[in-house]
C-alpha cells in the first residue's frame, strides 16, 4: 500500500505485484465476464485485506488446550459497513465480505448519464445506521468523474458519522479524486491504481472499460 503524495489519505497498490497481475488481466479487453467477476472478487478479498492492516486493534487473553496466552482481535472488524454500489461493486463486496465477514451491508443504485452531463440516476437506497464505531467501507469499482461517490457519500452521511469513512475502488481519475477530495476532505480513498486521464466520454484511460458491462454484460438500449 502506498500513499498518493499528491491528496492526504489517497493510497493505491502499485508497490504489490499480484494486486497488479489481477488489475491487469481485468484491463485486458479478451477478459471475459467469468474472469471479470472473478479478478473484482479476489481484488475485494485482497484488498479488504491490506485494509485490516490500517485498523485498530486489541490485545486478548485466551487459553490453549495448554495454557493461558496473548492473542490480537482487529477490533474494527467488528464494526463494519460496507456500502454497494451497483451495479459494478457487486463482485468486489462479495470478495470483502469475506474479510469483512461482520459487515453490515447497504447497497444503492447509481447509474451514470452520458456526457457531458453526466447525471447520477439513484432510486434504490437501503442503508443500515451507521454508529461513531464503524468503519464504513464504500464499495465501487470506478472512480471517473466522481459524480457517483460524491451523490453516494452525501446519501451515507444522513445515517450516521462513522469513525472512518472509505472508499474502496479498482481504479481512479485524478479529477474523480480531487473533486470528491475537496468536497469530503477526511474520506480515505484506497484503489489498486490511479490512471492518467478521463475521455470526453468520461471513461478513465487507459482503465478497463465500463466495470458494469464487463462484468454483466451491457444492457439493452446502451444504459
Ligand atoms: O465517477 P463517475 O463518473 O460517477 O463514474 C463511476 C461510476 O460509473 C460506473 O457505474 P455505471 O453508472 O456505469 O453503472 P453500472 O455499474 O450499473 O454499469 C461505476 O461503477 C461507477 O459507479
Ligand atoms: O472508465 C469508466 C468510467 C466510469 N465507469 C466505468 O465503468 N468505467
Ligand atoms: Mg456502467
Amino acid at each position: 500500500m502506498k500513499a498518493d503524495g499528491r491528496w492526504e489519505g489517497v493510497y493505491s497498490f502499485e508497490d504489490s505485484p499480484f494486486i497488479m497481475e489481477i488489475l491487469t488481466e481485468l484491463r485486458d479487453k479478451n477478459t471475459d465476464s467469468i474472469s471479470f467477476r472473478k479478478g473484482l472478487v479476489k481484488l475485494g478479498r485482497y484488498m479488504g485485506y491490506e485494509l485490516t492492516k490500517t485498523m485498530d486493534t486489541e490485545e486478548v487473553e485466551i487459553e490453549t488446550p495448554l495454557e493461558k496466552t496473548l492473542g490480537t482481535v482487529v477490533k474494527d472488524r467488528r464494526n463494519v459497513v460496507i456500502i454497494t454500489v451497483l451495479r459494478a461493486a457487486i463482485p468486489l463486496m462479495e470478495g470483502l465480505i469475506k474479510v469483512l465477514e461482520h459487515a453490515r451491508v447497504g447497497i444503492v443504485s447509481a447509474s451514470r448519464g452520458k456526457a457531458p452531463n453526466f447525471e447520477i440516476e439513484m432510486n434504490y437506497i437501503k442503508i443500515p445506521n451507521i454508529t461513531p464505531e464503524d468503519t464504513v467501507v464504500v464499495a465501487d469499482p470506478m472512480i471517473a468523474t466522481g459524480s457517483t461517490l460524491i451523490k453516494v457519500l452525501k446519501e451515507v452521511g444522513k445515517y450516521g458519522k462513522p469513525k472512518r469513512l472509505i472508499v474502496l475502488g479498482v481504479l481512479a481519475a485524478p479529477e474523480g479524486i480531487s473533486r470528491i477530495k475537496e468536497e469530503f476532505p477526511d474520506v480515505e480513498i484506497f484503489v489498486t491504481k490511479i490512471d492518467r486521464e478521463l475521455n470526453d466520454n468520461g471513461y478513465i484511460l487507459p482503465g478497463l472499460g465500463d466495470a458494469g458491462d464487463r462484468a454483466f454484460g451491457a444492457p439493452l438500449k446502451g444504459r
